[in-house]
């Protein structure tokens, strides 16, 4: 249990506790404070625990700054481009009325197996059928619950110690496992009341049952088909919101304009481009449907090239590395991981990648046709019908048969590429991410009087219990 017996030099009232924290003399429980020296902040400016303290005190009544905590792990590159979008977009709609930290609390402050999640993910993802097993007998509530509480019960002062450290008025997680955990560390400390916990799923169909937990304050499904398994799964109405998948602010606010982005990045100005990738982590059949559209898009009378095609690896340097030392009779660029997707996006005409939720939805907003290469079981089986379902895209894992779609649609079937093109716009949400920190904002604004008590009166309870 998180509780601790008070030692008796710890045996003070609560006013003397207080008086003794902000007049000095007092230090934070230990954990915590033995974890802030090592501690990053996201913040521009790191602060000082006693400042901090003051400040909360000096606030009490007046409007504070509010810290936001977002929950992510980088199990893939999807939760982490998520978590910058919803940071962006609170600075952009409230300015300094939040301070927000994007933090792996599982990472930092507890051991494994939750510190070595991006590991293991990426081992049972290169072997899919361990990671499709993983996925389904993980399912049923009764599984994954008694595991969490298993590893909530055994890491709960570490991740108490994570959390508080940057005193919460609001939790997002955008990570499937980060609710359990954090939400009973929260009930254990009495803190339910105070810090808004809300959940931001990132998986666009038939994800995983780790999303769904009914104590938050809402949860926010990207569509109708992830609210519908919501409801199914014991939410209640009143606790979801559809606005959409939260896209890097960059994608929807920025006016670009085709044919200067070519000239940015050094493209060619005329010939229709191809982008193509896997993810944060260049995963899927890259290589092979690069080689096959080296060929497709060289047409053999005339020895010219129908079209140029984008590459762009992410973190996989070997893949980088192969392609680059390939010889090509079109264009090509060979990009490792970029931080300006938009661009990449606006320069070309259609995008082959994995069924990853945050390529999807912003190839969607960029109006780009998608060729889906391949998916992952479980999260990212859904992915696939979403956009063929709707005229967005098509499915195919032959190499040969992408490489031979994009040469149509670059010759003979210019129409069906603009009628893809406009069905994607229509799927497109560019205003999600701002829809969701609107409505966490207005959430927020009606907690209850607790939530305006600064943490050095509430927190940690365990400490002045
Ligand atoms: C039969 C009894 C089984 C008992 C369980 C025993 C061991 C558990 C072993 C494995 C855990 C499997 C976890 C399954 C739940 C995963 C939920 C989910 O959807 O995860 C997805 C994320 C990745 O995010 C996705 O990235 C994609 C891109 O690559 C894409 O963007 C997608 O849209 C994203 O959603 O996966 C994870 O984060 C998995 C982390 C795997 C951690 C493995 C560590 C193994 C050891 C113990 C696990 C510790 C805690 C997990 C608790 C499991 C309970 C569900
Ligand atoms: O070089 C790269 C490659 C990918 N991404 C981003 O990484 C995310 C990938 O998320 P997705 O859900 O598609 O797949 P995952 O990487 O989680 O498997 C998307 O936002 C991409 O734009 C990026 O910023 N730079």
């Amino acid at each position: 249990m998180v509780m601790t017996v008070a030692s008796p030099k710890k045996a003070a009232s609560i006013t003397e506790k207080v008086w003794q924290r902000v007049y000095g003399n007092y230090s934070t429980s230990s954990s915590t404070s033995n974890h802030h020296k090592r501690c990053s902040f996201d913040s521009e400016d790191d602060y000082e625990d006693d400042d901090e303290t003051t400040m909360e005190l000096m606030q009490i009544g007046a409007e504070r700054t509010k810290n936001v905590l977002i929950l992510m792990s980088d199990t893939g590159g999807g939760h982490r481009a998520s978590a910058e979008a919803i940071r962006d977009a609170f600075k952009i709609e409230f300015g300094d009325e939040y301070r927000i930290f994007v933090k792996d609390v599982c990472k930092e402050y507890a051991g494994w197996p939750l510190n070595d999640m991006e590991r293991s993910y990426k081992f049972m993802v290169k072997h899919v059928q361990l990671w499709k097993v993983a996925f389904h007998s993980t399912s049923p509530k009764w599984i994954h619950s008694s595991y969490l509480a298993a590893i909530a019960a055994y890491y709960a002062k570490e991740v108490e110690a994570g959390l508080m450290e940057y005193k919460p008025d609001i939790i997002i997680s955008v990570h499937p496992l980060m609710q359990h955990i954090p939400l009973w560390v929260l009930k254990w400390q009495g803190l339910q009341k105070k810090v808004v916990f809300v959940t931001v799923i990132t998986d666009l169909n038939t994800c995983h049952p780790t999303w769904f937990h009914p104590r938050v304050n809402r949860c926010y499904c990207p569509s109708n088909e992830v609210s519908k398994r919501a409801l199914l799964d014991g939410l209640e109405e009143s606790q979801i919101r559809v606005f959409g998948l939260p896209i890097r602010p960059s994608f929807a606010r920025a006016v670009l304009v085709k044919d200067d982005l070519r000239q940015e990045l050094e493209m060619d100005p005329n010939l229709p481009a191809v982008l193509l990738m896997g993810g944060g982590e260049g995963m899927g059949p890259v290589k092979e449907t690069a080689r096959a559209l080296g060929e497709s898009l060289l047409d053999n009378e005339t020895g010219k090239p129908i079209g140029q095609l984008i590459i762009i690896c992410g973190r996989n340097k070997t893949l980088a590395s192969k392609l680059e030392s390939e010889e090509w009779k079109i264009p090509v660029k060979v990009r490792r991981f970029e931080t300006q997707m938009e661009k990449w996006m606006g320069a070309c005409d259609c995008i082959i990648t994995k069924a990853g939720p945050g390529t999807i939805a912003e190839a969607l907003i960029r109006g780009l046709p998608i060729i889906l290469n391949d998916y992952i079981p479980g999260q990212e089986k859904g992915n696939v019908p979403y956009v063929v379902d709707n005229g967005a895209g098509v499915f195919t894992r032959s190499p040969n048969e992408t490489a031979r779609l994009v040469s149509e649609w670059f010759s003979t079937k210019t129409d069906e590429l603009k009628r893809m093109s406009e069905n994607a716009l229509k799927l497109a949400q560019p205003e999600a991410v701002f829809d969701i920190v609107k409505d966490i904002h207005e959430l927020a604004k009606q907690r209850g009087p607790l939530a305006n008590i600064p943490y050095v009166l509430t927190s940690s309870f365990t400490s002045i219990i």
